[in-house]
């Protein structure tokens, strides 16, 4: 997480510069009042809460998990885009638990009783009791440790596990297996505020505001292309209207078709047009053909770096309840 996290604020041109990887102060010459502190997940979440830290960029396990759904938190941004993972409930594939392949079926299964519970090992303290707690699951039994948890039921320490999931390798190795309904939640790195500082420190929703840009233009950006390509037509507006006939090559805003100038015989007049269009990564492939099909040539594809639009998409789109909550601030 901590070098994904370096590398995303890099790629925002807000290098964050350590003097030394054991020194856990740095600063991003960028932002001048904003300093950087390196800590564990869960002391980030915690410090937001105390009132030591202002933002973090933690998973959204961690978020859930030590925030316990304190409303002083926000999630300023929701998707950075890496750190993905699901926190979810794995059983043995064998023994006992062979045909059991739902939270149904664990749920009534007849070993469960007050005197023998279901015993589940978990970091998740508070998201796995109240997890099992709405899933039905009466008996059950958390132990608790810091990570090996894939053990704990070879070991006979645990029935169960509740960890963290992302390729699922780590359970298949250890012959444990997910089961329906037992994700607790989906996780990805976020950008998250403590509602305090940003309403009552000096600067800190100002800053928040330029970070949160910069993230959103160049997140925006990722997996979208710059198309270019020469056509040959009468006139601009001829060639929009080729371009628009086609469904994948709209772009953000429509195409941008500029005359390519040429003297021929004394005169000078468009000789054909260029157009530029952004296209995200996955139309790429039909939207050249598309462009050969309307008479494109010399297609020219490179990657976007930024999209800066009039305003952070994050605080128009009003789908987004995180995001209102920071923009009623
Ligand atoms: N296998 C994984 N793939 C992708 N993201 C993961 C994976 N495991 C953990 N994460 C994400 O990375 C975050 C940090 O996990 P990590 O294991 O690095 O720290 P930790 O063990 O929780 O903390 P500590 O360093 O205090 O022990 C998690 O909260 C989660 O969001
Ligand atoms: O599904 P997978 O891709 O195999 O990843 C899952 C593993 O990754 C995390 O552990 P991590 O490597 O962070 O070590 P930790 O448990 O010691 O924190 C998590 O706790 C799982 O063990
Ligand atoms: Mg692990």
């Amino acid at each position: 997480m901590a070098s994904d996290t370096l590398d995303l604020l890099k790629d925002c041109q807000l290098s964050v510069k350590q003097v030394n990887p054991r020194q856990y102060v740095a600063e991003i010459p960028q932002l001048s009042n904003l300093e950087v502190w390196f800590q564990r997940p869960k002391d980030i979440v915690r410090k937001l809460l105390s009132g030591d830290l202002d933002l973090g960029i933690v998973g959204f396990d961690t978020v859930s998990e030590y925030g316990k759904g304190n409303e002083d938190l926000i999630l300023v941004h929701d998707a950075l885009e890496y750190g993905d993972c699901r926190l979810s409930l794995a059983i043995p594939q064998y023994g006992i638990f062979q045909n059991i392949n739902s939270m149904k079926e664990l749920a009534q299964m007849p070993q469960w009783t007050a005197e023998k519970p279901l015993q589940v090992a978990t970091g998740f303290t508070y998201l796995g009791p109240k997890f099992m707690k709405e899933n039905g699951l009466e008996h059950v039994t958390f132990s608790t440790a810091d990570g090996a948890l894939e053990a704990a039921p070879a070991m006979g320490i645990a029935d169960a596990i509740l960890d963290l999931v992302s390729s699922g390798t780590t359970l298949r190795e250890n012959n444990l297996k997910e089961i329906e309904g037992g994700v607790v939640l989906e996780s990805q790195a976020v950008l998250v505020a403590s509602r305090k500082s940003l309403m009552q420190r000096q600067g800190a929703l100002d800053t928040t505001h330029e970070i949160l840009e910069r993230l959103e233009a160049h997140l925006r950006a990722i997996g979208q292309f710059t198309v270019t390509a020469n056509m040959r037509g009468s006139s601009a507006d001829e060639v929009a209207e080729r371009v628009l006939s086609q469904p994948s090559l709209s772009g953000l805003q429509g195409p941008t078709v500029s005359p390519v100038y040429c003297k021929r015989d004394g005169k000078v007049s468009p000789d054909y047009y260029a157009i530029v269009i952004c296209i995200p990564k996955k139309a790429l492939y039909k939207s050249v053909q598309q462009l050969r099909a309307i008479g494109g040539s010399g297609v020219l594809i490179s990657p976007l770096t930024y999209i800066f639009d009039e305003e952070t998409p994050r605080e128009e789109d009003g789908e987004r309840q995180v995001t209102q909550t920071f923009l009623a601030l």
